[in-house]
């Protein structure tokens, strides 16, 4: 038997071919130093997806760090990641050591939309990078951008949004598209210099492109793990790099627009400061057109997506608690009343509100899994070395859904954060939603302050409640990019006729 095995050349060849793919694996799954945090072994090319079932990759994630720990490394395909989880070891990463794990990784899936890093969101943690992210930030806080001389041009996108709904209340609709909408003008305005109307093709258009450059990314990051299913899903990469080709097209259109228009004493908006920046003998080299492209692609996508992705979590939250909705609403108006709109400096006097913000963002936890991270210099996390490049997986799920931090997680219940007796808002150190450290998300004061004017004055102004006869729908949302809502639709009723 043995003698036939060893001459017949299929046989020969299959076996050639197994020592072939576990050398590779082996090699390829060696922990790149002695003290490397450990992990769950993987099977030749897939690595530890074994583990994943297919929905809820954060879950999974967070599931096996019961067993390896709150940081171990996982074969993801054809690469090795460490994995983050708890509340002390994402406060090592991104604080303590906040320094040393303040890259991003180089990954396939970038170099298909964005191959030169350019902007800010995907950028590499140099001298250069800091420089022009300390620029936008600056030049928006300048704009108002998270202060309160933001507060008028938000107001203006929120009364637009009211009307839409006055004008389709009454009937069971999926707001989604008109919440999108309006959010996604509060940064073309600050952005471009201009909001676009509601049916406006451009803002569709743009809208549409983006909403399905999102849908595809998930697909994408497959890939990106697992490049042997490259070859067949052409179709599907050549879609997402012309989806976002297409976004950057149209911010490169604005740009021109404004280059035409350039007057130096007449700075508005974050194109013209750029182009004045731009000018500066010691900018001219870094301030390039493609970066201010790539960094206006994401503003409107970390902007757009992300804020009208927490309020579309908040309204469902709202029509499957109409309990905890009716409370906001009694606190709005008392404080407030019908006959205006909450203001910022309403905030103080509205805990109850601004508690239920926060429970929708822990509950919500939009972004899962943060950007990936990537070690800057080697160094060490949970005693364990990571060595400069190492690529850090960072699961905030793992945070706001921690039982012990947060006694039957799932629940939604906004007095984790009100303190009854006091009447005032709760801090709680295992919350998160916008990260921490060096890559601390940079419209974190812009995001709050429309996540507040956008929420009191829709629970201000109408009842949200789900059509009669209608399911519950699920609290379990679709993780692409972010973690969304599924599509439900709700009855918006206004209040006070
Ligand atoms: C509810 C709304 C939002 C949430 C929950 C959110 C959350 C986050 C998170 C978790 C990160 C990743 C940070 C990291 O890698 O450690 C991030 C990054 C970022 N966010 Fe936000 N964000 C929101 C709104 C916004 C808005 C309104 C803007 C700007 C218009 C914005 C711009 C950015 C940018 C530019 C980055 C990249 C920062 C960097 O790489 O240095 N975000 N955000």
């Amino acid at each position: 038997m043995m003698m036939s095995f060893s001459t017949d050349p299929i046989s020969l060849l299959v076996l050639f071919l197994i020592i072939i793919l576990v050398w590779i694996t082996v090699k390829h799954y060696r922990a790149p130093c002695k003290n490397f945090p450990p992990g769950p072994w993987g099977l030749p090319i897939i690595g530890s997806f074994i583990y994943f079932g297919k929905h809820a990759p954060y879950k999974d994630m967070m599931r096996l760090s019961k067993q390896y720990g709150d940081v171990y490394s996982l074969k993801m395909g054809s690469r090795i990641v460490v994995v983050v989880s708890g509340t002390d070891a994402i406060k090592e990463c991104l604080v303590q050591k906040g320094n040393d794990f303040a890259d991003r990784p180089y990954l396939w899936v970038i170099d298909q939309m964005n191959p030169k890093y350019d902007g800010i969101v995907h950028g590499h943690f140099d001298d250069k990078w800091q420089r022009r992210r300390q620029f936008a930030h600056t030049t928006l806080r300048g704009f108002g951008f998270g202060k309160t001389e933001m507060e008028s041009k938000v107001a203006e996108e929120i009364l637009f949004l009211l009307d839409e709904f006055r004008n389709i209340q009454g009937k069971p609709v999926n707001t989604d598209s008109v919440i999108n909408r309006s959010v996604s003008n509060v940064i073309c305005s600050v952005a471009f210099g201009k909001r676009f109307d509601y049916s406006d093709p451009i803002l569709g258009f743009m809208i549409d492109i983006m909403g399905k450059w999102f849908e595809s990314s998930r697909k994408m990051l497959e890939l990106d793990v697992l490049p042997f299913l490259r070859p067949f899903n052409k179709q599907l990469i050549d879609n997402f790099s012309t989806f976002a080709n297409e976004v950057k097209k149209f911010c490169m259109q604005q740009i021109d627009e404004h280059r035409e228009a350039f007057d130096e004493n007449n700075i508005g908006d974050f194109i013209d400061a750029y182009l004045a920046e731009a000018t500066k003998e010691h900018s001219k080299e870094d301030f390039t057109d493609n970066h201010l492209a790539q960094t206006l692609v994401d503003l409107f996508s970390a902007g757009t997506e992300t804020t009208a992705t927490t309020l579309r979590w908040g309204l469902l939250f709202m029509v499957l608690h109409p309990k905890i909705q009716q409370l906001v609403f009694n606190e709005i108006d008392q404080v407030v009343g019908p006959n205006r709109l909450p203001r910022l400096a309403d905030r103080t006097y509205l805990p109850y509100t601004e508690a239920t913000l926060c429970e929708i963002q822990r509950l919500g936890s939009i972004t899962p899994i943060i950007l990936p991270h990537a070690a800057l210099v080697d160094s060490t996390l949970g005693g364990y070395d990571i060595p400069k490049g190492t690529e850090i997986s960072i699961i905030l799920w793992s945070m706001h859904l921690d039982p012990h931090a947060w006694p039957n997680p799932d629940e939604f219940d906004p007095n984790r954060f009100y303190d009854q007796k006091t009447n005032a808002l709760k801090k709680n150190e295992n919350f998160m939603p916008f990260s921490a450290g060096r890559r601390v998300c940079m419209g974190e004061q812009l995001a709050k302050h429309e996540l507040f004017l956008y929420f009191s004055a829709m629970i201000n102004q109408f009842k949200f409640s789900l059509p009669v006869g209608t399911k519950k729908p699920s609290t379990d949302g679709v993780f692409g990019l972010t973690l969304v809502p599924r599509p439900y639709q709700v009855v918006i009723e206004e209040r006070n006729i």
